[in-house]
């Protein structure tokens, strides 16, 4: 019997709330697990086809986790989604490590112990969570406890522009740049504004999103290390679009709309524009990981 495992991408913090909101998108990495005579992995990067795959090493955390020892397994990878783009190909690897060794050994595994999991893995919940429970997702986890993750529901109208250059950002530099502290004031800049945009994402109120979604804890800093930023973000809001945030650490861009003409005019316009860059229009997923049994 071999397993399927479907996790869709997501995109992280969503501009204004850094480390805490991520939002699943329709966009997905197709993992399939057999148990086998040796581990072998199929359907990547020869650099990633060994024990270190990020894949297979969330399958061995998660069966040491329930006391369990490994076992060689055949893993094939099928992903739509680009490494180092900032839309959370790393947590798709580690949700599909661990739900393929839950499914593989015959363990039913709730939302909250795999986003535990997972979150021991990443060091951080804001893209395993909504990989995970789907839809948009504020997480934040009290001192030695585990994450609390707020599930909202996303208008079914709204429409994500998922812009994606050729070059890559390193999540650890980008989180470099990033100051490690702020004042009084640009605290409760953020806090008001992720309330906003959670109500604004929910109730597909452009005009709240817009408002609210104008970060100053990562993207004045971030944007220096996509140098296509300023011209994407013009053509964007120029374009109809109500907001344009970094998703995850970057590279990709990502803008709003309600409008389903204006998604897919700024879709053609940026793709004649950036004949290299990847342009989807996605929506939010609001299932979250897919488990599917093959005889
Ligand atoms: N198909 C794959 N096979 C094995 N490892 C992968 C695969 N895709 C991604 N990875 C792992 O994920 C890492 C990329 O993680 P990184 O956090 O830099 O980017 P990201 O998850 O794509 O973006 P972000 O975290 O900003 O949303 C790779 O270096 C590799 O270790
Ligand atoms: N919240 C993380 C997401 C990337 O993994 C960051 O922005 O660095």
């Amino acid at each position: 019997m071999s397993v399927t495992i479907a996790v869709p991408a997501t995109s992280a913090n969503l501009g204004i709330g850094y480390d805490c909101l991520g939002m699943a998108v329709s966009l997905y990495s197709r993992f399939t697990f057999d148990r086998a005579e040796k581990l072998t992995i199929t359907g990547c990067p020869e650099k990633y086809r060994n024990e270190d795959n990020l894949v297979y090493r969330s399958f061995v955390l998660a069966l040491e986790h329930w006391g369990e020892e490994p076992f060689p397994i055949a893993i094939d990878i099928d992903t739509s989604i680009p490494v180092s783009r900032g839309l959370g190909s790393s947590s798709t690897c580690t949700v599909a490590g661990i739900m393929g060794a839950a499914a593989l050994t015959g363990r039913i595994v709730g939302r909250a112990e795999a986003v535990s999991i997972a979150t021991q893995m990443e060091g951080h919940p804001d893209n395993v969570a909504p990989a995970i429970m789907g839809s948009l997702v504020c997480s934040f986890t009290p001192e030695g406890a585990l994450p609390h993750c707020i599930r909202y529901d996303v208008n079914p109208h709204l429409k994500f522009i998922t812009i994606i250059p050729p070059y890559e950002v390193k999540t650890e530099s980008a989180r470099k740049i990033v100051p490690k502290e702020v004042s009084l004031s640009t605290a409760v800049w953020q806090m008001g504004r992720i309330s906003g945009l959670t109500r604004g994402l929910e109730s597909g109120d452009v005009e709240l999103i817009a408002a609210a979604c104008e970060d100053k804890l990562q993207e004045p800093y971030r944007k220096t290390l996509i140098p296509d930023y300023e011209d994407v973000r013009r053509i964007c809001l120029d374009g109809g679009a109500c907001t344009m945030w970094i998703s995850g650490s970057g590279s990709t861009m990502m803008a709003v709309t309600a409008d389903g003409l204006v998604a897919e005019s700024l879709r053609a316009r940026l793709a004649s524009l950036y004949p290299t860059f990847e342009v989807h229009v996605l929506e939010c997923d609001t299932k979250g990981v897919r488990i599917s049994y093959d005889a």
